[in-house]
């Protein structure tokens, strides 16, 4: 038997970034959250503590300011691909690199005045190899709620099973959706709101009998709309809301009280693929 390395990759995780553009009196932001991990000849550090071909974390974290200043960041894919490339292309014992971005959207409220937009996050995750460049883009967070038009019923039972069967209930999630390009050179400022549209046109247009057909009803709406995105991952968990039983006071109850459950809550999970498409050149969004 013998014990070898498996695996392996290393970096900065969780580079918080804000980024001011000045155009005369107008700002712009960017604000944004970057972990690097970078993986190839490595096997020396961890056998003997040889680090010759370890590059500090530490110079990966000022990489990601020194390139937000210069060129600056654009859209976070963009800015992703850029640091991306930047490590593979200039160690030449890295022989891939991952650059996550979250992206925190600030809403306009004059020339150098914002808010922040809490609903939803951007992700962006880029992964350059000697040989390939992946582009997956994502959201996180973006929370929907249909007030009606969702029924489950029909499902299967056992001797544990207690859930009454409707046909109408409230439908809630927060989307957490990953879409992997077929292409590194999208228009990626049009792209990410066409998806973010599809997903959500597709939430409030589905009469649905289960979240599993809403699921894929979004995750077509987004391959359908998108020509350039390959497959779409999506982690969709059931916000579920109790009515609340008002027959101790003698009321009615037509679906208008709930309690707003939190934890258990179902999670739906599933991707919706073109059948025709490469496949990924890495593992993505486990
Ligand atoms: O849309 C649903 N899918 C399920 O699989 C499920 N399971 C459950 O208890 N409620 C729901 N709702």
């Amino acid at each position: 038997m013998a014990i070898v390395l498996g695996e392996n990759r290393y970096g900065k995780a969780e580079v918080r970034l804000v980024r001011v553009s000045r155009d005369g009196e107008t700002h712009t932001l960017a604000d944004l959250n970057v972990s690097v991990a970078l993986s190839g000849d490595l096997a020396a550090t961890h056998l003997t503590g040889d680090n010759a071909g370890v590059l500090p974390t530490d110079t990966m974290k000022n990489t990601v300011y020194a390139f937000a200043k210069e060129p600056g960041v654009g859209e976070p894919e963009e800015f992703a691909l850029l640091l991306a490339r930047h490590f593979v292309e200039t160690h030449t014992q890295i022989r891939a690199a991952r650059v996550g971005i979250e992206s925190f959207g600030w809403e306009r409220l004059g020339p150098h005045s914002f808010r922040r937009q809490g609903d939803h996050t951007r992700t962006a995750e880029v992964t350059v190899t000697v040989e390939q460049t992946q582009v997956v883009s994502g959201v996180s967070g973006l929370t929907l709620l249909n007030a009606t038009d969702s029924e489950f019923h029909g499902y299967a039972q056992d001797r544990y099973t207690t859930l009454p069967e409707t046909t109408d209930r409230i439908l809630a999630t927060a989307v957490d959706a990953r879409w992997r390009h077929l292409r590194d050179d999208t228009d990626w400022a049009k792209s990410f709101p066409a998806a973010v549209e599809a997903l959500t046109g597709a939430f409030v247009d589905t009469y649905s009998y289960s979240l599993q057909q809403t699921l894929y009803a979004m995750g077509s709406r987004v391959l359908t709309e998108l020509p350039e995105v390959a497959e779409i991952r999506l982690a969709l968990p059931n916000k579920h809301h109790y009515l609340v039983d008002l027959s101790p006071f003698e009321l009615s109850n037509h679906n208008e009280v709930f309690i707003a459950g939190d934890r258990p809550y179902g999670l739906i999970e599933g991707t919706v693929t073109r059948d025709d498409v490469p496949p990924a050149i890495t593992e993505w969004y486990p």
